[in-house]
């Protein structure tokens, strides 16, 4: 089986290495196509998969083909493969938002697999959630979970909704546990640490928690229960996390990620 990959930015790159490095598909079967040249030109340097500027020379060639460019991109990209498509071939999109249904009409073929990963695919933590369209078989699907499998965990779901919910929780997610480790840097700063051990002092506190949390059954707020003494310093923290309504803000973002998602569907 031949994949290639569409789009060599930070998901397309990560999918590309890990793919390639899987013992599911023999070396040199992964093939990676972006339009950039200097990104050409660097990733040539990288022996384990064929780099194309061109998509004649790959398209006709692969089995499956995953889509790995920005949603805004994607018009342009679905005019330019059209012709070069058949139907036999599997689409596995990553794109927030473009739906199977667009990508069908699009593309004019029907065995479509659209997935949101997330960035922790980088070193093999990633959770992607992905739906098929009714025309891919079992034994097809199961590649394409395994293939996705790759970059970490994954959950099948059974509409599109789950796709672009999940894009509010697990695809954007990184992003908003970064801002809290930026908050909390930004506060230990204030408070007169360096850099480096403002750095540590966050890192290991979001690696021990989780590792906590991973390690039990318990729920998050049980954890916090278990950090909490009655009139203490976490009490402390948490009323004013709570006076703030800042469970409400985290889930009105996660929302406005999800509506977003759905917005960009609906983008010409
Ligand atoms: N980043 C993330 O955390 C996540 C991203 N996604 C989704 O993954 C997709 C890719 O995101 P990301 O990797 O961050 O984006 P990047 O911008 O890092 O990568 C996209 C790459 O595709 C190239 N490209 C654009 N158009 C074409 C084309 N027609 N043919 C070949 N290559 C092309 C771009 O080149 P150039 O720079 O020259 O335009 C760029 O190198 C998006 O649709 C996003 O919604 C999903 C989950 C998480
Ligand atoms: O911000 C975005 O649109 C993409 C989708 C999920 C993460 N990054």
């Amino acid at each position: 089986m031949k994949v290639l990959v569409i789009g060599a930015g930070n998901m397309g790159l990560t999918y590309a290495e890990a793919m390639s490095k899987s013992k599911l598909l023999k070396k040199k079967n992964v093939m990676i196509l972006d339009n950039s040249p200097e990104k050409i030109l660097s990733l040539q340097k990288i022996s384990h998969f064929d780099v194309f500027d061109n998509m004649e020379d790959c398209l006709p060639e692969a089995d499956l083909i995953f889509i790995a460019v920005k949603p805004y991109h994607s018009a342009d990209l679905f005019a330019k493969m059209k012709s070069l498509i058949n139907p036999g071939q599997i689409i596995i999109s990553i794109m927030a938002g473009i739906t199977i249904a667009a990508m069908k009409n699009a593309l004019g073929i029907q065995k479509v697999v659209r997935a949101m990963p997330n960035l922790p695919a980088q070193v093999g933590k990633g959770i992607t959630s992905y739906m098929a369209s009714d025309e891919i078989s079992r034994i097809e699907l199961l590649t394409v979970e395994n293939l996705l499998d790759t970059t970490g965990k994954s959950i099948r779901v059974q509409s599109e909704n789950y796709i672009d919910a999940s894009t509010g929780i697990s695809g954007s997610g990184p992003a908003y546990v970064f801002y809290f480790m930026h908050s909390m840097m930004e506060a230990a700063l204030k408070m007169g640490f360096s850099k480096n051990d403002s750095k540590v002092l966050v890192s290991q506190t979001f690696e021990g928690a989780v590792e906590l949390f991973n390690q039990s059954d318990l729920s998050p707020n049980s954890w916090m229960d278990k950090v909490a003494s009655k009139g203490g310093t976490t009490r402390a923290a948490l009323d004013s996390m709570d006076d703030n309504n800042v469970k409400d803000l985290i889930e009105e973002a996660a929302y406005a990620a999800f509506n977003r998602a759905v917005e960009l569907g609906k983008e010409k």
